[in-house]
């Protein structure tokens, strides 16, 4: 039963089990939790971060590209100013356009038209354009509008990709006499793209500029320069005006964090972005290092837990195990050896030595009680069974005596019932008093008695027997006087007796002292003619 009780406690489920499975769930929770929740807090704030920061830098990339476009127009105006006094000096024309490419560097290359469309000035003169007459859409549409003007990307005569600005030029009279121009090439080096580059960073950061009709004008990927692009919410809003941070799927389906702002000069817009992934790598690392250094307390934490889940759960599994067996002897020594350190267990083991105290000796009342007559606390038959069972099991040999209180019967007709009572209290004291302690004395049925002898032979046991005989016979108990007893002799061992047929041997000898009148001691018969003659004692009546 213990074994199996133990067994149970150590498969299935128990406190030890249940508060660790509780405390580690309760602290990987907390740790994922709090891990995850600074992961997120950090995503976020790294996410706005870096859509301010890209919002800012749109903005100033515009503020950049705004100002150097309004130079660029002021320089063509300020050439424009010289030439509209002097607009027939071949040389002067000549010297305007080289200056206006070489002195400030904003243009590529430079053009001065008259109003019939003829080229009066080119630099540089590699491109051979000179007395041509202007052909391309840009330099076509300065002619047309006669406005300053920044001209839509467009391939020029000279096979360049490139964006032209231009200023009207008017004479004194107020009339349109031609223009003078600059171009910016996309796809090559050019003050836009060096002025856009200056800002690329190394952190996965770029930025790239689209005009009206979705076109990117500067993109760090030069092979993309020139291409349309339409499904774009970032282009759409920023073309539409609008100012903002936005988290996108670009055209290649890879999520970015994106600013932008439209420039104020030339309906373009610049839009500066950084792909999610990058921004969110640091973060990793930091996520990683905060791992790294926090698994070590984590790792002492379950260490404590459990070393704490033992010794809180020690105590009560010992007393749940204790309480299995509660009726051993060894209980109260296993109970007070229990190391209770906290309150609860301390009194669970103060109630369970209590009961284990109190459960002992009802067990011990309870079985004194059964192995003792109630009216005289003589042992009971089960008592001398036991007793007799002893004897045997120990080889120790043995005399009995049955007694018989004689005539009972009239005392209790003469006196009552409850005087008979007192009769019998009485001949049990007295058969106590004479016998030795080591005598199993008995009460055995109504009114008979049967003393075991240990170590005593049958011919001492006779007189012995006789001794008592006659104390009885001489005591008086009121109100009832003297009474006289019978008493029949057996011994154990004797070959091929068993304990029963002893028994049987004493009633066998009692039954002879009644027949034979009485107040007599008699030895059985089977063990020899002598004791049958010794014991023809008087009859005292
Ligand atoms: N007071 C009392 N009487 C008991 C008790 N047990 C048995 N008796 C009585 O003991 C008497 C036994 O009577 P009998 O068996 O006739 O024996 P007896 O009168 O002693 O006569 P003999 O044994 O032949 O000498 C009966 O009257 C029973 O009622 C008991 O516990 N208390």
């Amino acid at each position: 039963m213990r074994i199996t009780v133990l067994n149970g406690l150590k498969a299935g489920l128990n406190l030890r089990r249940l508060i660790l499975l509780l405390a580690f769930s309760a602290t990987l929770i907390t740790f994922l939790n709090s891990y995850y929740s600074s992961y997120q807090v950090q995503k976020q704030q790294l996410i706005d971060k870096t859509l301010e920061n890209h919002k800012a830098y749109a903005a100033k990339l515009v503020s950049a590209t705004d100002n150097f476009l309004l130079a660029a127009q002021q320089q063509l105006a300020y050439v424009g100013k010289i030439l509209e006094n002097d607009f027939n000096n071949q040389g002067l024309i000549n010297a305007e356009a080289e200056r206006l490419r070489l002195q400030t560097n904003s243009f590529n290359s430079t053009i001065i038209v008259n109003k019939q469309g003829d080229i009066l000035g080119v630099s540089p003169q590699s491109l051979k354009l000179k007395n041509r007459k202007v052909d391309s859409f840009g330099t076509k549409a300065a002619l047309s509008y006669r406005t300053p003007m920044i001209s839509e990307p467009y391939i020029s005569m000279a096979g360049n990709l490139l964006i032209f600005i231009s200023q009207p030029l008017f004479d004194k009279q107020g009339k349109f006499i031609g223009y003078v121009g600059g171009t910016l090439y996309l796809k090559r080096t050019s003050i836009l793209n060096q002025l856009l580059q200056v800002h690329y960073y190394r952190d996965g950061s770029y930025l790239y500029v689209v005009d009206e009709n979705h076109r990117l004008l500067y993109h760090p990927d030069t092979k993309r320069i020139g291409e349309q692009v339409f499904e774009n919410p970032v282009i759409k809003a920023v073309l539409k005006g609008q100012a903002g941070t936005e988290l996108l799927s670009n055209s290649k389906g890879v999520e970015m964090l994106a600013g932008f702002a439209p420039l104020t000069v030339a309906p373009w817009g610049v839009i500066a972005q950084r792909p999610l992934e990058d921004t969110l790598a640091p973060l990793d690392n930091l996520m990683w290092q905060v791992f790294i250094k926090t698994a070590p307390v984590g790792v002492i934490t379950l260490i404590l837990i459990w070393v704490l889940a033992r010794k809180i759960a020690s105590p009560l599994r010992q007393l749940a195990e204790t309480a299995n067996t509660l009726d051993r002897p060894t209980t109260t020594r296993e109970l007070m050896l229990i190391r209770s350190w906290y309150f609860e267990s301390n009194e669970l083991r103060k109630a369970m030595l209590k009961g284990v105290g109190l459960l002992h000796s009802k067990i011990g009342l309870l079985r004194q009680e059964a192995q003792t007559d109630s009216l005289t606390g003589l042992h009971n038959r089960r008592s001398f069974d036991a007793q007799l069972s002893h004897f045997i099991a120990q080889r120790c040999p043995f005399a009995v005596l049955a007694i018989d209180i004689d005539h009972f019967k009239r005392v209790n007709d003469e006196f009552g019932h409850d005087i008979g009572d007192v009769v019998l209290q009485s001949l049990a004291k007295i058969l106590l008093d004479v016998t030795r302690d080591s005598d199993v004395v008995a009460r055995t049925g109504g009114e008979e008695f049967i003393v075991i002898m240990p170590r005593v032979e049958v011919k001492r046991a006779y007189q012995l027997a006789e001794r008592l005989r006659m104390r009885i016979s001489e005591s008086y108990i009121d109100p009832v006087g003297c009474i006289n007893v019978s008493i029949g002799i057996s011994g154990w061992p004797i070959e091929q007796l068993n304990i029963d047929e002893v028994l049987k041997l004493a009633d066998q000898a009692l039954y002879q002292a009644k027949k034979t009148g009485r107040n007599r001691s008699v030895v059985n018969a089977s063990y020899g003619q002598d004791f049958a003659t010794i014991s023809e004692s008087p009859i005292l009546e």
